[in-house]
């Protein structure tokens, strides 16, 4: 499962696209993964984006996910949700869920990691990994220390999350991050796929040189 670019919609941040487009346009420059993120949808809104999402990410290859909403994810044919601290706890979403289903889970500390990968978590993300102002309630970064203590501790794949660009992202990588997640670092650039791509190739080169080559 490739996790190495993972892109969440946000239409306020998207210069007008909508969540289909913000999808189609940073799977069309390499994201891996892209998750609808929408706090007002009404829910049979939602479904029908998430619907037309999961086709177009089905037919690239690439990962869908829904943030927070289970029952959305599952009606749309997404290949998982995304859950936070707050949201559907993990053992209840694990419990309901067909096998293959995937859910990550945002994690701030050791601790969460290590009891999100016991809880049968298929990713975790550090949220925020650095301040960012694209989500208002995310509250101060825990930094590239608290990651790597994660990553020495966990074998689930790990991502890093806010305020991550091309400038930071090998940072990120090298901490023992396994792959990034953003919002404006690709959904608020004028060009999307060429944003998408360019991250894409930062992410790779730092495994590169992380791997030796
Ligand atoms: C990949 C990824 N990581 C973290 C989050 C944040 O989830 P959460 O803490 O539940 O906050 P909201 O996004 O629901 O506001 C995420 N959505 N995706
Ligand atoms: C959706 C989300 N979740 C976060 C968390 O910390 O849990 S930060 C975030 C937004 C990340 O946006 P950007 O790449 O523009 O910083
Ligand atoms: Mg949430």
């Amino acid at each position: 499962m490739a996790y190495d670019l993972y892109v969440v919609t946000d239409e306020g941040l998207g210069n007008g696209l909508s969540h289909t487009e913000i999808a189609r346009l940073s799977i069309l420059g390499g994201a891996d993964a892209v998750q609808l993120r929408d706090k007002n949808m009404p829910c049979r809104e939602m479904v029908r984006v998430a619907s037309e999402i999961a086709d177009i990410a089905k037919e690239n290859g690439a990962l869908f996910f829904v943030n927070d909403r289970l029952d959305v994810a599952l009606a749309s044919g997404a290949n998982g949700v995304h859950l936070g601290q707050d949201d559907l706890p993990l053992e209840y979403a694990r419990a309901i869920v067909p096998g293959d289903f995937l859910i990550g889970v945002s994690v701030g500390n050791v601790k969460e990691a290590v009891l999100a990968e016991d809880g049968g978590a298929d990713y975790i993300a550090l949220s925020p990994t650095f301040n960012t102002g694209s989500k208002d309630d995310a509250g101060p970064g825990h930094g590239l220390l608290e990651l790597s203590k994660i990553s020495s501790r966990v074998s689930i794949p790990i991502l890093g999350i806010g305020g991550i660009g091309v400038h930071n992202a090998a940072d990120v990588i090298s901490a023992g991050a396994n792959g990034v997640a953003v919002i404006s670092a690709v959904v608020s650039q004028q060009d999307i796929p060429s944003a998408a791509y360019e991250m894409k190739e930062a992410i790779r080169s730092a495994k590169d040189s992380r791997a030796g080559f």
